[in-house]
């Protein structure tokens, strides 16, 4: 096993920058740069020297000896000064060492190879790096400290126990072992499955926690879109005219509703283009509209409701307001009365948009942070789980309702990583960073 080391702290000037070194080589190591090794898991201020005995830095050292580490390896960290040549020189000193740098993922990878966390609580540590709003934080703490983790194991040895006793089955079959106990393994595998598919239809929107959700404005040319967009993010982001036409490329801007990241976009005008130009932008327009999670559709007050408007909201989830609300009441543009209505210009029914785009985010997103499954990964593996357990359900002869709770027992070890295809693990360590 090689002795890998990375910058833990994001490059660039900064008051001290923190190398983290991990694998069997770290003890020799931390010793040939800081002399003796200091006292473990305590922090000691030390002079770190390269090969010829120059000082490279002085540095606040921790010795972590291994199998209590992150990684369960022997590791070391070295709290440098921040600066771009310390850090290289000291990395430098490492390879002269017999260090080599770590790849992206390649700490926590270790963790989960050394069985200090599974592939579950993996992603959880990536998805916390990556958390921006506070709701995302919760879902990726649950992750990261094990709830999906100890949900698969509890299923597995549930599985384990309904296998060992079908396998019980088998063996004694000729001696005729009473009918009940194969009641007792039909009954298990029928409550294992219950949960699994309770728990696949109960805990919905983590994916689009973790995601974050997009939104486009649609509507008429001059309906005031890019006049809303401005007024809901509080600055200029997209050019206003009183031109119809105005605005050609989809312009995106980041918020954060009811918790979550949200892209919201706003768009090219839908109408009969005039020009080539016009009509990619309302092409773009349509697309956008097509593939966002919510249409948040503009019908102005001062014109007559808009068909290509209209036929959008039959197909996609939208919100419905009547802009430019200060040219009249809602019902002038097609807005059935009592609904929302806003004036960019004013200010007035701004509040209240707020509040239903909240609201309409919270719908998309239910059980925002409480959620386990944040991937489409769980998601899979626990459908094809199910799957297997049906199969055992079902399955007309003992050995082979053995082999499908086999499979489904496997198909949740690629869930916690514990049955590797080295791919899995590499399509999970590929979204690291190099450092973690
Ligand atoms: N300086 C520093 N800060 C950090 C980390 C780190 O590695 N170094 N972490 C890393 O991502 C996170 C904290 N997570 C960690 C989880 C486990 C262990 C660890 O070594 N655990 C051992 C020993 C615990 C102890 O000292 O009592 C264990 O649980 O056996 C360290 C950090 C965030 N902050
Ligand atoms: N009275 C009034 N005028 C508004 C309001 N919102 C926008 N306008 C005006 O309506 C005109 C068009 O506004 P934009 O925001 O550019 O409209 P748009 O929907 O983005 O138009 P296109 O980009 O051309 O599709 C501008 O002159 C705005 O000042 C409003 O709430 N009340
Ligand atoms: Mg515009």
């Amino acid at each position: 096993m090689d002795t890998i080391f990375a910058l833990a702290t994001a490059p660039g000037r900064a008051a001290i920058a923190v190398l983290r070194l991990s694998g069997p080589g770290s003890r020799e190591m931390l010793a040939g740069l800081c002399g003796r090794l200091p006292t473990p898991r305590q922090a000691s201020l030390r002079r770190l020297r390269d090969a010829k005995g120059a000082v490279l830095d002085e540095a606040l050292v921790l010795w972590l000896p291994g199998p209590a580490s992150y990684t369960g390896e022997d590791s070391a960290e070295l709290h440098l000064h921040g600066g771009a040549a310390v850090v290289e020189g000291v990395g430098a000193a490492l390879v002269a060492l017999g260090a080599r740098p770590a790849e992206a993922g390649e700490f926590t990878r270790r963790a989960v190879l050394n069985g200090r966390m599974d592939l579950t609580a993996a992603e959880g540590v990536i998805d916390l790096i990556e958390a921006e709003t506070a709701t995302q934080r919760r879902q990726a703490l649950r992750l990261a400290g094990g709830g999906l983790a100890a949900l698969s194991a509890s299923w597995s040895d549930r599985l384990a126990d309904l296998l060992a006793r079908q396998e019980a089955l088998i063996e004694f079959e000729d001696e005729g072992l009473p009918g009940a106990l194969e009641r007792e393994v039909a009954a298990g595998i029928e409550a294992l499955a219950g949960e699994m598919a309770a728990r696949l239809a109960g805990d919905v929107g983590g994916e689009r926690v973790r995601e974050g959700l997009s939104i486009a404005i649609l509507g008429p040319p001059n309906a005031g879109k890019s006049s809303l967009l401005n007024a809901l993010v509080g600055r200029e982001a997209a050019i206003v005219s009183a031109r119809a036409g105005t605005t050609r490329d989809v312009v995106e801007v980041r918020m954060v509703l009811a918790g979550l990241p949200v892209v919201l976009a706003d768009t090219a005008g839908l109408r009969e283009a005039a020009d080539e130009v016009e009509a990619e932008g309302v092409r773009r327009a349509l697309g956008r509209g097509e593939e966002a999670d919510l249409v948040l559709a503009l019908l102005p007050c001062d014109a007559p409701p808009d068909p290509a408007t209209l036929a959008l909201l039959a197909r996609r989830p939208c919100l419905v307001v009547a802009s430019k609300a200060d040219f009249g009441g809602a019902g002038s543009g097609g807005m059935p009365a009592g609904g929302l209505a806003v004036s960019a210009r004013t200010g007035a029914g701004m509040d209240e948009l707020r509040r239903a785009l909240e609201a309409e985010v919270a719908r998309l997103a239910p059980g925002a942070g409480e959620t386990l499954l944040a991937r489409p990964r769980h998601r899979a593996a626990i459908r094809d789980a199910l799957g297997w357990l049906a199969e055992a359900s079902k399955a007309p002869l003992p050995e082979l309702r053995a082999d499908a709770l086999r499979e489904a027992l496997r198909a949740l070890g690629r869930l916690t990583g514990r049955v590797g295809a080295e791919e899995i693990l590499d399509r999970v360590f590929a979204e690291f960073c190099i450092g973690k």
